[in-house]
């Protein structure tokens, strides 16, 4: 079993004996609408890792090197990113969860601090970070492919009786790699994509038993 916290940069600078990791998001305003007009309220990019869960660019830092080398050499390895055009820094700090693992006594232990970052970028310099991502050398072994998360919600029409509840209520329901889902909704909050009641609704909406139903039920009947 495990516990998380929030800690803040200095709480987490103090704890020591810990593996640590830092994750960043990248992210743009949108400038195009999908399925049938349908607006997105932010394209954010996340990433498909080998092991199957979804999470974001990055990873664990090395020994000697501090949580910035650490994170900007992980985003040079995972997606190619130009580290001199594109470089992450404490001011795009978001947060730190420590993570606690059950110990055989029954007693926790601190065994993971987890950074998290965002950063925003014009459309341009978002639609050209995607492209380049296939020359990254950890592309296709660590990294499957960066993917754009689906913050959007069907409203109106056919589109909504063909796709009930689908969109970013569905998207919250696959498996995340430890904290990436909070980090997520965290940052789609303070970047001010959505606000927390339109995140807790969408939280409410992929929890309802009858609409998931109706959901795994539509998705083998209609086409995906
Ligand atoms: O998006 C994320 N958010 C939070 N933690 C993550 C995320 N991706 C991986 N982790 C955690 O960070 C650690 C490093 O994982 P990762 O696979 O990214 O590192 P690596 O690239 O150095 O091998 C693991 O403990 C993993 O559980």
């Amino acid at each position: 079993m495990e516990k998380w916290t929030k800690v803040s940069w200095e709480e987490a600078d103090e704890i020591t004996d810990v593996v640590r990791a830092a994750h960043c998001a990248f992210w743009c305003e949108p400038e195009t609408k999908t399925l049938r007009d349908t607006p997105i309220k932010a394209l954010l990019m996340m990433q498909l890792r080998f092991d199957g869960l979804l999470g974001f660019p990055g990873g664990l830092i090395d020994a000697g090197e501090n949580i910035l080398e650490g994170l900007n050499r992980e985003l040079r390895e995972e997606m190619a990113l130009d580290n001199a055009r594109f470089p992450v820094g404490k001011e795009h700090w978001v947060s730190a969860h420590l993570r606690q693992t059950q110990q055989p006594d029954g007693s926790f232990k601190k065994t993971q601090v987890c950074h998290f970052f965002s950063k925003k970028l014009s459309k341009e310099d978002f639609y050209e970070i995607e492209k380049k991502q296939l020359e990254a050398d950890h592309w296709g072994y660590e990294n499957f492919g960066l993917i754009r998360a689906p913050v959007l919600e069907f409203t109106a029409g056919s589109v909504a009786e063909k796709y009930p509840g689908r969109g970013f209520a569905w998207f919250l329901t696959h498996s995340f790699i430890s904290c990436a889902r909070e980090q997520m909704t965290e940052m789609i909050i303070s970047e001010g994509i959505l606000t927390k009641d339109e995140i807790n609704r969408y939280f409410e909406m992929s929890r309802n038993p009858e609409l998931h139903e109706k959901l795994i039920n539509s998705s083998s009947t209609t086409e995906n």
